[in-house]
């Protein structure tokens, strides 16, 4: 029987939408979390704000959004985990708001995502997609024309991250002369070098592929003025997110010929599960390979995901601790064997931490450690002690009223 908490472990409901990976159950069941409820897609709204009331502890990938509304319904939600890299699908800072830490997986999928994009590269080079689609149809065009090798070729990658790095070291080792565009400087691997701007990249390259996160400056940043900008005949690649790309404006340059072909695994609207439709102006393009936003689906990457942020929901679950979160201050704990741990998350305004001491001392509670960090909106103060469970229970109900309080728990 694992450690006992505040609230027995078996009573905490962990739900675990889109098909996250079994090692993620796993992880759960083996810490002592028998309450694990797994879905194989993301639900629909209604039944997300019901299931969610109910939840301590929520697993989602890229689809469930959970912006303020839905969050504004989980009363009793500790943590959140995005079991993927993108963290855009979750109001931030709402969940900071709402004392609800949210962890990902920064780098699981990378290599996953890169492999693909380049072997996409080569496919589009190759004019591989028409070629593919005029064979289904029983049509036989052996010819060399419009078809190149991706060696002396030259690769533009817009945001040159975890993903985009990885992309330029893989397509270098092919031959591929690799040039990228980031808002932030970046060190440049191998023979990579930086453009001197979006519109300088996409003038000089022969395949352009997009790394970047959705953010509200990226939403729409490639239109029809970008692809304007790019090379007769060019290719693009988007495994970003489909919100980055105008999609009409990408029909319309695939049609005539702007653009040469493209590779698109992320899309403005995608469906909820794999049952059902998927509608977009880029169906029926022959210049077009389309992925369900599976860039970072292998079972490698998937297992990983899921053991990584089983890991750190479950460490924070069981020890406070909120190292990598993505909202949240950040807080590392040692095991807290033989003392009582409570945990304050505060509006970050003055006072807080002097009347949270003051709980302790008007209780008579000694203090054997306390740790604090803090965001401009939010306090995360953790304070160990030797005490009853009824002192800790005491203090806590006390830390409970004090002003700008927004979560307290604790850990036995
Ligand atoms: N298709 C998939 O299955 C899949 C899998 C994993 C990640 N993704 C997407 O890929 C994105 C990138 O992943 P990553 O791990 O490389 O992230 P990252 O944070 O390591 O890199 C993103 C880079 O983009 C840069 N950037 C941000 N805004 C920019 C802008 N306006 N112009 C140019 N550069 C900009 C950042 O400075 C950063 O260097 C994720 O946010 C996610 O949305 C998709
Ligand atoms: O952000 C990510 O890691 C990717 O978009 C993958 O998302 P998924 O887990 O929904 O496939």
């Amino acid at each position: 029987m694992s450690a006992q908490t505040s609230y027995p472990k078996p009573d905490i409901r962990v739900l675990l939408l889109e098909g996250v990976s079994p090692t993620a159950v796993e992880s759960f069941r083996n810490a002592g979390y028998s309450q694990v409820q797994l879905y194989d897609k993301s639900l629909p709204p209604e039944k997300l704000r019901e299931e969610i009331a109910a939840a301590h502890i929520v697993g989602i990938r890229s689809r469930t959004q959970l912006d303020a509304d839905v969050l504004s319904h989980a009363r009793r939600l500790i943590a959140v985990g995005c079991f993927c890299i993108g963290t855009n699908q979750v109001d931030l800072d709402a969940a900071e708001l709402a004392g609800i830490p949210v962890f990902n997986a920064p780098y699981s999928n990378t290599r996953s995502v890169a492999e693909l994009v380049v072997a996409e590269a080569i496919m589009l080079m190759r004019g591989i997609p028409q070629k593919n689609a005029q064979c289904h149809r029983g049509g036989w065009s052996k010819s060399a024309a419009g078809s190149h090798e991706v060696r002396g070729k030259t690769l533009g990658i817009v945001g040159y991250g975890h993903i985009g790095t990885q992309v330029g070291v893989i397509a270098e080792s092919l031959g591929m002369q690799v040039i990228f565009h980031d808002i932030e400087t970046k060190l440049s691997l191998g023979n990579a070098r930086t453009a001197g701007g979006l519109d300088d990249l996409l003038a000089r390259s022969d395949v352009v592929t997009l790394h970047v996160p959705e953010t509200t400056a990226t939403q729409g940043m490639f239109g029809a003025a970008q692809i304007a900008r790019m090379k007769r005949g060019a290719h693009l690649i988007n495994a970003s997110r489909g919100t980055v790309v105008d999609i009409d404006a990408l029909a319309a340059a695939l049609k005539s010929g702007q653009i040469g072909g493209a590779a698109v695994d992320v899309f403005p609207v995608e469906p909820q599960g794999n049952a059902d439709p998927f509608v977009s102006p880029l169906v029926g393009l022959d210049n077009v390979i389309l992925t369900p936003h599976i860039g970072g689906s292998t079972l490698e990457a998937q297992d990983n995901i899921g053991l990584e942020v089983a890991a750190k929901l479950i460490r924070y679950s069981d020890n406070g601790s909120t190292l990598s979160a993505v909202n949240f201050p950040e807080v590392t704990l040692p095991e807290h064997t033989g003392s009582l741990r409570l945990l304050h998350i505060h509006r970050n305004m003055p006072g807080v931490l002097s009347q949270v001491n003051d709980v302790f001392s008007r209780l008579g509670v000694n203090i054997d450690g306390q740790f604090l960090r803090t965001h401009p909106k939010v306090g995360y103060v953790v304070i160990d002690v030797t005490a009853t469970h009824e002192q800790a229970t005491q203090v806590r109900d006390e830390l409970a009223r004090i002003p700008g309080t927004l979560r307290t728990r604790i850990l036995y």
